[in-house]
């Protein structure tokens, strides 16, 4: 029992010793934790302690270096205040001077500042600047610090003040001036100094623009726009007077140069019954009303142009006037041997006399008789005569009349004769084909005296000479003919100056790019001149003559080929040599500008339509009139009435008078004399028309002699009413006719162009002559009635009790429409 109570008991025993045993390994793990934490602890405590010393250090370090730093720029102040004082003493001194003598801007500025800075000179700090960091630079101030002159400024100013008074703040706020340009270097810096720099700022700012003020007049541009202000004071402009340099003004320009609104401008146009846009152009004397209502005063300074510039010529002396040669023109009825007539001169003085000469067409030629030169232009009839007289040239001296002496004088020698004539022109008759058996040289001269050419040997003045291109017989005396002409006329000009001339021909050359033909009038062209010829400018590059020779200069009355135009000139173009390239060019441009201008003024020729205003505005003196009727009857009554017309005002002169068609050379006749184109009867052939249409010449038609003087007289006085125009619709050509006995004559016709209509009116030509006006009694398509007939169809018709329909003939359509005017 007993041993059983001592197991239990050293059983309890044991358990006890088991949990005590437990209970001091749990104790034992505990320490063991908190043991490390308070290792942990320790360390902690280590670590704070090291980083406190290594702050403590880093504050000795930096105290230390401020107070290096801070003793250093103690120094470098004391310095510049001495420095300071310095300059100030010379400052009041130049402040004193310059009281007395201000400068502009800046001693306005130095006064202004006077009361707090009197003895500060404007300029000078700016001038010592560099010079103070250059000391600096060397002290450890970074050589960017220059670039901040703000803060320097302001230390160099207040340093030494501060010191005067024993403040020892400037050592802390110097302590850092080792910083970065850019201004503080904040890891550096203790709190209260980035503080105190803080609190500094707005201060320094409001310092240096008081010192800017005084000092710096022209740094500060804040302040300098501050002070223009108030002198840009706009007040309205108010024009008085304006300048116009051209002879006319468009309504926009004129509006800039006077200073009043185009609308305002427009208002007043429109109450002097003028209708106007923006872009129209208004003359002096109207700019000037307008100007004048507005109270300005208008001027007119015509600016000299590069035309003008180009043909101001000096007038010749006698002195240096030489005599120049003759420039011939043929002219004469086809086939009545122009050509033959200008190749045997050519030939016979020409090409016999040059060795080895190859004669080139170049539009003109030269030939020599007894030492003295003679020019024929090559292009035989009046085509080219009119083509340049019609573009304001007259290069023609003597004008040969070529009459067939087994024919007679024909149409186009009459239009020869009145071209030769109208251009004020000597005329030389040659009879030519004397070599003929028919040749009747008398007949000749007795059809030469109906058209005012009395031959000399009748005790006139027109030089006869009969002559052979065949056999060239009385060639000679032709030449010494055209000598004597010359002789009478003296004919002279002046070599030595820069050449004028005359395009005669002119064409685009494959390899040698515009090549034109130029007749020298005056000077003398040579290569390498700078030229000008209507809107083609360039430099002669190169001259060729008549017999294929280069030349290197030309003389007056002497044809040569030019190379180095920009572009082709036209034939009739006037060439200049200019003083200048720059001239040639500028002058091309202002030509090219005035053709702009004119094509859009569509300036036409004279037309009866504004006849009476171009009287009255003194353009029209002579009223020039081209009459082409059906028979001679008619052109003689027509003529005489219109010239019966003429008053003090305005002489109707008849140019040109003929019979037949209205021909393209009679257009360009009346387009070279500004004169209006009368038909009786006749109309224009299609090339005509064209060229009517181009030249702007007006063709008047009639059919009645006094309607054409009553339009003629009304529009003499202004009163011309055409109520209604003439349209032509349509042609039709007769093919084939049929005689039907109850009807009459039926004229088979091919419709040409435009259409035949019915109810239209219709005209019968025969050779552009009208031998029928009226109605068409019938028109068929087929058997059928037709209302029209397009182009391109056949068709019947007859003509309202008319029967003499021929084949041949021309049926023209037309309807008269009112025209409103
Ligand atoms: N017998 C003779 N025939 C001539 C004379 N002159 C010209 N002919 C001939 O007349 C014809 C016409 O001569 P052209 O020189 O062509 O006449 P044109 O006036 O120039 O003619 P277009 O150029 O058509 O205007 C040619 O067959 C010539 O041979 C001459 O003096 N005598």
């Amino acid at each position: 029992m007993s041993k059983i109570r001592i197991l239990e008991t050293n059983k309890s025993l044991l358990a006890n010793a088991q949990n005590i045993f437990n209970r001091i390994l749990e104790m034992q793990t505990e320490a063991d934790g908190q043991i490390r934490d308070i290792k942990a602890i320790e360390a902690k405590i280590l670590d704070i302690e090291k980083i406190k010393n290594e702050k403590a250090r880093a504050e000795k370090e930096e105290q230390q270096r401020a107070e290096e730093e801070a003793k250093r720029l103690a120094e470098q102040e004391a310095k510049a205040a001495e420095e300071k004082a310095a300059l100030q003493k010379a400052a009041i001194t130049d402040v004193k001077e310059e009281t007395e003598t201000p400068e502009p801007a800046e001693a306005a500025e130095a006064h202004k500042a006077a009361p707090q800075k009197k003895t500060e000179q404007p300029a000078r700090p700016a001038a010592r600047e560099p010079q103070q960091q250059q000391q600096r630079a060397p002290q450890g101030r970074r050589p960017e610090a220059k670039e901040k002159p703000i803060p320097q400024k302001q230390e160099t100013k207040e340093a030494p003040k501060k010191q005067e008074r024993g403040d020892a703040k400037p050592v802390k706020k110097f302590a850092n001036t080792n910083a970065k340009p850019g201004g503080f270097e904040h890891g550096k810096k203790t709190k209260k100094q980035l503080e105190e720099e803080r609190m500094k700022r707005p201060k320094i700012k409001e310092r240096v623009f008081n010192i800017d003020d005084d000092d710096f007049p022209k740094g500060s541009r804040k302040r300098h726009k501050k002070q223009q202000q108030p002198k840009m004071v706009i007040e309205p402009i108010r024009i008085e007077k304006a300048v116009i340099t051209e002879e006319t003004i468009s309504v926009k320009l004129f509006s800039e140069k006077i200073g009043k609104p185009v609308s305002e401008i427009l208002k007043k146009l429109l109450l002097l019954g003028m209708m106007s846009t923006i872009n129209s152009q208004i003359d002096f004397d109207t700019a000037t009303l307008v100007a004048g209502e507005f109270g300005i005063e208008l001027e007119q300074k015509i600016e000299k142009t590069a035309e003008d510039i180009l043909v101001e010529e000096a007038p010749d002396t006698e002195e240096q006037l030489q005599k120049r040669p003759p420039i011939v023109t043929i002219m004469g009825h086809v086939d009545h041997g122009k050509t033959s007539l200008l190749d045997k001169i050519r030939q016979s003085k020409v090409t016999e006399g040059e060795a080895g000469g190859i004669t080139q067409h170049i539009g003109a030629y030269q030939v020599e008789l007894n030492g003295e030169k003679i020019t024929f232009i090559d292009t035989p009839g009046h085509e080219a005569f009119t083509a340049m007289r019609a573009r304001g040239a007259q290069v023609t001296d003597i004008a040969i009349i070529v009459v067939a002496a087994d024919d007679g004088i024909m149409p186009q020698t009459v239009e020869a004769i009145n071209h030769a004539k109208s251009a004020d022109v000597p005329i030389i008759v040659a009879v030519n084909k004397i070599d003929r058996p028919n040749a009747n040289i008398q007949k000749i001269m007795q059809e030469l005296t109906e058209h005012d050419l009395l031959p000399e040997e009748w005790g006139g003045e027109t030089i006869v000479v009969p002559v052979s291109a065949k056999t060239g017989e009385g060639i000679d005396k032709l030449l010494e003919m055209i000598l004597l002409v010359a002789e009478v006329q003296e004919l002279k000009a002046n070599p030595d100056r820069l050449a004028k001339g005359t395009i005669v021909e002119a064409q685009l050359d494959k390899g040698r790019g515009p090549v034109a033909t130029v007749l020298v009038e005056t000077g003398t062209l040579r290569t390498g001149d700078t030229i000008i010829a209507g809107t083609a400018y360039g430099r002669v590059r190169a001259m060729v003559d008549d017999l294929g020779q280069t030349v290197n200069e030309a003389l007056p009355s002497q044809p040569v080929e030019v190379i180095g135009f920009s572009e082709v000139p036209v034939a009739g173009d006037i060439l200049h040599a200019a003083p200048a390239d720059k001239l040639s060019k500028q002058v091309a441009e202002e030509r090219k500008d005035r053709q702009k201008a004119e094509m859009l003024k569509k300036m036409s020729k004279v037309s009866l339509d504004d006849l009476f205003s171009q009287i009255a505005e003194g353009q029209i003196k002579d009223l020039n009139i081209v009459i082409k009727a059906d028979v001679q009857g008619s052109v003689e009554a027509v003529r005489q009435s219109l010239e019966k017309l003429s008053n003090e005002e305005v002489r109707v002169r008849a140019i040109h008078c003929g019979v037949g068609a209205i021909t393209e050379t009679d257009v360009m006749l009346a387009s070279a004399a500004n004169a209006i184109i009368i038909g009786f009867n006749v109309r224009p052939d299609n090339m005509a028309q064209a060229a009517a249409e181009r030249e702007k010449v007006d063709i008047r038609l009639y059919r009645i002699i006094y309607k054409a003087i009553e339009d003629i007289t009304a529009a003499m006085k202004g009163m011309l009413e055409p109520e209604f125009e003439e349209l032509v619709i349509g042609h039709a050509e007769v093919r084939q006719t049929f005689k039907v006995s109850a009807v009459g004559t039926i004229a088979g016709c091919y419709v040409t162009d435009g259409m035949i209509r019915r109810n239209a009116q219709a005209r019968l030509l025969r050779d552009n002559v009208v031998i029928y006006e009226g109605a068409l009694s019938s028109l068929k398509r087929f058997k059928d009635d037709a209302k029209e007939v397009a182009q391109g169809y056949e068709c019947g018709l007859s003509l309202e009790r008319f029967d003499d329909i021929k084949e041949g003939d021309v049926v023209e359509c037309f309807e008269m429409h009112e025209i409103a005017r």
